[in-house]
């Protein structure tokens, strides 16, 4: 059995992603709902973080308290997880961000690694992999095979928008990570577009095309 798939039912995060798929939505607006969808989504994903106890003094007493034990590594895979990585960072100041520079060949779809700040054996408990785009599934195993290599025990995706292509294939990849989305679309298009989806995540955010 593989990890589970998550996709919120928030309310929240449905109204931003209506407005976030829309064709106006210009990259201002854009970055914005990024970062708060993705913040909704990591609170979801947060559940499977280790707690520890502390001892807290407030202005009354002494109590236990808890805090997140995990150290956590963010992995935004250039360019179009980087507002995911923002907005994550913001929830949780202490995780360390190593930067994975992919892009998708348009002839073939396959991924190309053109940067990778991932140390060789970082000291970290959970490596979360952030992409809003899971098309074919490329980008995201890619980004996981090297995650894997480094040694990082629980590996987690996190994304905004999959198409049911890229779920199967990462589960057959890399089947004891879980997945947290906003929505499971329908299907790729022929040249290996999310349908409905949202168009390319990274010139949307960027203003580029
Ligand atoms: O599941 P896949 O078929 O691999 O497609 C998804 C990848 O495509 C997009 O990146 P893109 O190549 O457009 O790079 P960019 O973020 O620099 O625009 C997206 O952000 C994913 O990384
Ligand atoms: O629909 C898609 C597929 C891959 N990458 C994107 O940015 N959008
Ligand atoms: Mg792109």
């Amino acid at each position: 059995m593989p990890a589970p798939v998550t996709v919120s039912t928030h309310p929240l995060v449905q109204h931003k992603l209506a407005r976030l798929r829309a064709t106006e939505t210009r990259p201002p607006e854009f970055r914005e709902l990024v970062a708060g969808i993705s913040r909704a989504l990591f609170f979801e994903a947060a559940r499977e973080l280790r707690l520890e106890p502390v001892r807290v003094q407030t202005p009354l007493t002494e109590t236990t308290c808890h805090r997140i034990a995990d150290r956590v590594g963010l992995v935004p895979v250039l360019r179009a997880g980087l507002g995911m990585a923002d907005a994550l960072l913001d929830a949780l100041p202490e995780a360390a961000v190593w930067h994975l520079g992919l892009y998708r060949d348009h002839a073939t779809l396959k991924p190309v690694t053109y940067y990778n700040k991932l140390p060789p054996k970082p000291d970290m408990d959970v490596g979360i992999v952030l992409d809003p785009m899971l098309a074919t599934g490329g980008s995201a195993i890619a980004a996981l095979d090297i995650l894997k290599k480094t040694g990082t025990p629980r590996l987690m995706f996190v994304g905004l928008i999959a198409a049911p292509e890229g779920v199967a294939a990462l589960q057959a990849a890399h089947p004891e990570v879980p997945i947290f989305l906003a929505a499971l679309d329908a299907k790729l298009n022929e040249v290996g577009y999310i349908v409905p989806g949202l168009g390319d995540a990274g010139d949307r955010q960027f203003g580029t095309s």
